[in-house]
């Protein structure tokens, strides 16, 4: 596919937000009180954090829940905006959010995942930020459609924010086992394929929802090359008024990112380079003869076609397919191949089976009709 860029962006080294690579944004799910903000803060910037997130109005799922302390937080974030010397991002849901903060000097903004799913929303805030000069993020909406998130970047971007970046945070789910938001990695890195000077920073914390996985949700941002990652972290942790369990002190978080393993895109060293070129020629080849061996399956598939059509049987049969899907990953473990990536394959392949035979049965038809 072909890449292209028609956000105007700044480069994110000219955000004057702490020039850290990858940026690290981290700090409370909500602000509670000034000590837990000051105490949090303390911890974070004894840990290397330059750049602070805290929750002032907190859109939440249920009613009842806490909703964030709101606008009294704002002089306690600037009083210790002040003592540490900090920038500090906030969620803005609407253009009161954003007329408040500003007042109150806040550096950098996002747009929650429960906004950015509503293009009214992302207007009006977008309206309300024309003619200023601050790094905004998008969060991804709630659900797994690039094309909502590219138009909340398109609304902020068409206001004249230039340093605009993307935040991955995960899509909601019905029955996702492990995450609180399943990742879909997919969808980012279609994103970064389509916007490639487009910053997008990781939320490992509202992806894992837990924070025993926070540390392989941020390697694999890395391993991916995100530009940066957005983190809870709250002095007490347990004690936190939302989002406990996703939480870590400040000390955890400074070790987790001590020891993440920061990819490079590329290295310049020639024997390098020459041994991976080789290694993906090989690829091409097996690439070659994989879409030779699919073609061949699509040619039976069409002929099983012909003759359902001849004995007018149906396509779909069920008995057969049952017996592919569940053969097929045993197969593939044989040959150390993940049970559900071939069963992905192969619903594909069935989907593309079901889509051939109908295009010989509506040619029957119209031959028919003829
Ligand atoms: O076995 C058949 O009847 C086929 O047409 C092949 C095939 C397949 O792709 O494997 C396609 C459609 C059927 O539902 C079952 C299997």
């Amino acid at each position: 596919m072909e890449a292209v860029n028609n956000f105007e962006l700044s480069a994110m080294d000219r955000w004057e937000i702490g020039n850290s690579s990858p940026l690290i944004i981290a700090g409370p799910c909500s602000v509670e009180t000034p000590q837990q903000l000051d105490e949090t803060v303390r911890g974070l910037v004894a840990n290397g954090v330059k750049v602070i997130r805290g929750g002032v109005w907190k859109p939440r799922t249920r009613p009842n829940s806490f909703e964030g302390v709101g606008h009294i937080a704002l002089p306690w974030i600037k009083e210790i905006k002040e003592k540490y010397q900090v920038k500090f991002a906030i969620e803005v849901a609407s253009p009161y959010h954003v007329e408040k903060a500003f007042e109150f000097g806040i550096d950098l903004f996002w747009i929650g995942a429960r906004t950015s799913v509503n293009p009214f929303a992302v207007q009006e805030i977008a309206d309300s930020l024309k003619g200023v000069d601050i790094p905004v993020l998008v969060k991804n909406p709630v659900n797994p459609d690039l094309a909502l998130w590219i138009g909340a970047l398109e609304r902020i971007n068409q206001a004249g924010i230039k340093k605009l970046g993307a935040i991955h945070r995960g899509f909601s789910n019905f029955n996702d086992q492990v995450y609180r938001n399943s990742p879909t990695w997919q969808i980012p890195l279609e994103l970064k394929t389509r916007y490639p000077n487009l910053p997008i920073l990781n939320d490992p914390s509202h992806i894992c929802g837990r924070r025993d996985l926070l540390n392989s949700v941020a390697q694999m941002a890395m391993d991916l090359n995100f530009d940066g990652l957005i983190i809870e972290s709250h002095v007490n942790p347990d004690q936190a008024w939302s989002d406990a369990a996703q939480q870590v002190t400040p000390e955890v978080l400074g070790k987790m990112i001590a020891g993440l393993h920061i990819r490079k895109v590329a290295i310049e060293n020639p024997v390098f380079q020459s041994q991976l070129d080789q290694i993906r020629e090989q690829i091409d080849q097996v690439d070659r003869e994989l879409l030779e061996v699919i073609s061949r399956r699509v040619r039976l598939v069409e002929k099983a076609g012909e003759y359902k059509k001849l004995n007018n049987v149906a396509i779909f049969q069920i008995e057969r397919w049952k017996k592919v899907f569940e053969s097929r990953p045993e197969w593939g473990k044989a040959l150390q191949l993940n049970h559900e990536f071939v069963k992905e394959l192969y619903q594909l392949i069935h989907t593309e089976s079901i889509k051939k035979q109908e295009e010989i049965m509506e040619q029957k038809m119209s031959e028919e009709e003829k």
